[in-house]
């Protein structure tokens, strides 16, 4: 029996491989596409096996197929954004981005499966950015566009495609494909949501475009009837082709009225085959070895229309200045490209004014808020002297009242207000508090009694932030140190020893320096660089992810370029962010500026420069929005913890202080702190140390992010 289903196979292979070759045209041999052996997988997922395709130049290829047998999978393969595993693809000559080759170029018209058009674009707008990328003249590009709007029906020109339907973006997207007249079209459900009339019209332009023998369309759909208008149809599933011929060869073989009938005789055959293979003793799986069709090679589809398996391997070279030609980047790419986010900006005002007041708020937050003195803290204060002449009381009138706020208060009210949380700390002085200070001062030598009489005693909740004085700022205990003498004891004698300590002038600095200024240089680069991180990495993540990127890159747009304009115009805003935060810091919240405002401005570029390069990695690394922000989020904190921003490096334990030195802002935020309050310039080791810091990180995120999106192709 299935010798019998196979050699039957075998004589209709035959049959529809002479009706293919009466088909096409005389001296018809040239290949717009052939994929031979194409395997791909993801993970461990097998999506293409040996799959063997030829699209004859100037035939409608249709490629049908059911929900998820591959088809955009090879389609990818074909426009060369996805690598193959094995296995050879020519593209109209040539493998996909082979050196001076036009693919992915202007050779090829690519629509996605995804709408992949860009939300804030006007039509018009989509179809000039493309026009761009493909070098036509604004001339070109406006002819082709009154063209493609009157064809395919689209509204107004001026419309958003955010506020067009479903339908219509979708014809947007192929108008995008169509623009610069391809040879060849590769259109990944190009009528799916279209309404039967355009489909009818969409398909008349199709044949009418390949009638001129230069143009090649392959297009998938999942109205299988529609692909009878196809000169070629293939028959795909599990990743490899059922059938390759012309539709009524493929309907003729199967004895079926449509390509609907015959595709699914052609599954159900191979499902008997398969059934057969797995239950004989001497079958492997499918994918391994041999297809169904008379246990010929997978390789071989039904109906081979190209060269037999003996084809000779061409060889692709090409001299090393189209290769160098090939990796230098376009500047007419690059200037399309940076138009786009500029024109993308200035359809997004609210987002954009987001971007340049975010870094000020943020900074004027930290000045605002972070390294005060407290104000108004409620202490009690338990007096038991009574005299208005006692030391008790002008100890008491020497705390800064604007911090403090003495509560006077009974020993036992004091005691419970402060259990309640009321009171952050109890002051208390014995009754003869000033004639036991007294005794202390001019007797050499006083009983514990006196010591302990003639003590300020000070109980805290310890629980407060205020426990410490920090970077001078004026804590409640530290004003309480400020106010007491320095007691020493010595062989078991108390002494009182006041110490004549006179801060002179500060070489750096001032000596109202408080932790905001040593603060701010950090939180500067800080805030300069995620902001650069998030904005880079969501930007991109979403591009992919709505296939934009992928247009781009086979409309000929190279990584490196698309990197290279998203850093040029994220420059642009990073400048508009640091010119505002300058005029803050320096001008607002009067921070010291010693040194060149060049080298500054310098720094904090290079450090928003390695956001932008970091955020490149990330969205090269990651594919969904979520998990880059987790990512964005994740390093966050942590990095602004170790790089000695808020607290200096010196206070952090070894092992972690070596990972801190090698972070990207630690030595850069010394070097700011070092030019702005120092007045160093780039001759000092701690100031050029951040630039080459910067430069360096600069330098191996860029590379990261290349090598990354190079190996996730
Ligand atoms: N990026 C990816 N990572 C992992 N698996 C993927 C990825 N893209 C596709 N696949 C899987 O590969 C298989 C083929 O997907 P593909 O999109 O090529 O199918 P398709 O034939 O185009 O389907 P449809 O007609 O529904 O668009 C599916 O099982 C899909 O889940």
């Amino acid at each position: 029996m299935f010798n019998k289903v196979c050699s039957l196979s075998q004589l209709k292979e035959e049959n529809m491989k002479a009706d293919l070759e009466a088909s096409l045209p005389a001296g018809q041999e040239e290949f717009a596409i052939r994929c031979r052996d194409v395997c791909r997988s993801y993970g461990k997922l097998k999506v293409l096996s040996n799959l063997n395709l030829t699209v004859p130049q100037g035939h409608i290829y249709g490629l049908l197929g059911p929900s998820g047998c591959g088809k955009t999978t090879l389609l990818k393969c074909i426009v060369g954004t996805l690598k193959i595993s094995r296995g050879r693809i020519t593209v109209l000559g040539k493998p996909p981005a082979f050196p001076g080759h036009d693919v992915p170029g202007k050779m090829v018209g690519y629509m996605p499966q995804e709408l992949a058009l860009y939300n804030e674009f006007t039509i018009s707008d989509t179809l000039t950015f493309f026009g761009r990328i493909h070098g036509l003249t604004s001339k070109e590009t406006q002819a082709r566009m009154d063209f493609l709007v009157d064809f395919l029906d689209l509204p107004q020109k001026q419309s958003l495609v955010r506020n067009l339907s479903g339908g219509q973006r979708r014809r947007v997207s192929l108008g995008a494909a169509l623009l610069q007249n391809p040879e060849l079209l590769i259109l990944d459900e190009p009528t799916v949501g279209v309404d039967p009339v355009l489909r009818a019209k969409i398909w008349q332009h199709l044949v009418e475009i390949v009638k001129t023998g230069k143009v090649s369309v392959i297009i998938t759909t999942h109205y299988i009837e529609e692909a009878r208008q196809a000169n070629v149809v293939g028959l795909m599933r599990n990743g490899h082709l059922l059938a390759e011929g012309p539709p009524d060869a493929v309907m003729k073989q199967h004895s079926a009225t449509t390509l609907e009938h015959a595709f699914l005789q052609l599954c159900e055959t191979s499902d008997q085959i398969d059934s057969k293979r797995g239950s004989s003793p001497q079958s492997g799986p499918l994918e391994n070895s041999q297809s169904f069709e008379s246990g010929r090679d997978e390789s071989r589809p039904i109906l081979g229309i190209g060269p037999g398996a003996a084809e000779e391997v061409p060889k692709y070279s090409a001299d090393w200045k189209v290769r160098a030609r090939h990796m230098l980047p376009k500047w007419r790419n690059i200037a399309a490209l940076m138009i786009k986010t500029l024109v993308r900006m200035k359809r997004m005002p609210g987002s954009l004014c987001f971007q340049f007041l975010l870094p000020v708020i943020q900074i004027s937050l930290i000045c605002l808020c972070i390294g005060g003195d407290p104000k108004g803290i409620q202490v009690a204060v338990v007096n038991n002297e009574t005299s208005p002449s006692a030391y008790s009381q002008s100890l008491l009138s020497f705390l800064d009242n604007a911090s403090v706020h003495q509560v006077p208060l009974s020993h036992t009210d004091a005691f419970d207000g402060i259990y309640n949380g009321e009171y952050w700390g109890v002051i208390g002085f014995g009754k003869n508090f000033t004639s036991y200070l007294t005794k202390r001062m001019i007797q050499r030598q006083v009983s514990r009694e006196v010591v302990d009489g003639g003590s300020v005693h000070v109980w805290l909740d310890l629980t407060s932030k205020m426990q410490k004085p920090s970077h001078g700022s004026l804590s409640f205990q530290c004003q309480l140190c400020r106010t007491a003498f320095v007691e020493n004891k010595l062989g078991g004698m108390s002494y009182l020893v006041a110490l004549p300590i006179k801060f002179e002038e500060p070489i750096y600095g001032s000596l109202n320096t408080d932790f905001t200024t040593f603060v701010t240089p950090g939180a500067v680069l800080s805030i300069t660089f995620y902001l650069a991180v998030g904005l880079t990495a969501l930007s991109f993540v979403l591009e992919r992810k709505e296939g934009l990127l992928d247009r781009c890159w086979v409309a000929g747009v190279s990584s490196l370029e698309t990197m290279l304009a998203h850093l040029f115009s994220q420059l642009f805003v990073i400048s508009v962010q640091i010119i505002l935060l300058l005029l803050f810091i320096l001008l607002v919240f009067k921070m010291p500026n010693e040194g060149s405002l060049v080298l500054v401005i310098i720094l904090i570029v290079l450090q928003g420069v390695t956001g932008i390069s970091f955020g490149l990695v990330i969205s090269a690394a990651i594919d969904d929005e979520q998990s880059a922000n987790q990512a964005a989020l994740g390093i966050f904190y942590p990095n602004l913890i170790i790089s000695g921003i808020i607290w200096p490096v010196e206070c952090i334990p070894y092992p972690l202080r070596y990972i801190s030195l090698a972070l990207p802002q630690t030595y850069a935020s010394e070097a700011l702190r070092c030019i702005m309050y120092r007045g160093w310039g780039l001759s000092r080791m701690m100031v050029w140390r951040g630039f080459a810091v910067t430069l360096g990180w600069n330098t191996f995120f860029l590379i990261l992010a290349t090598v990354i999106l190079k190996l996730r192709t």
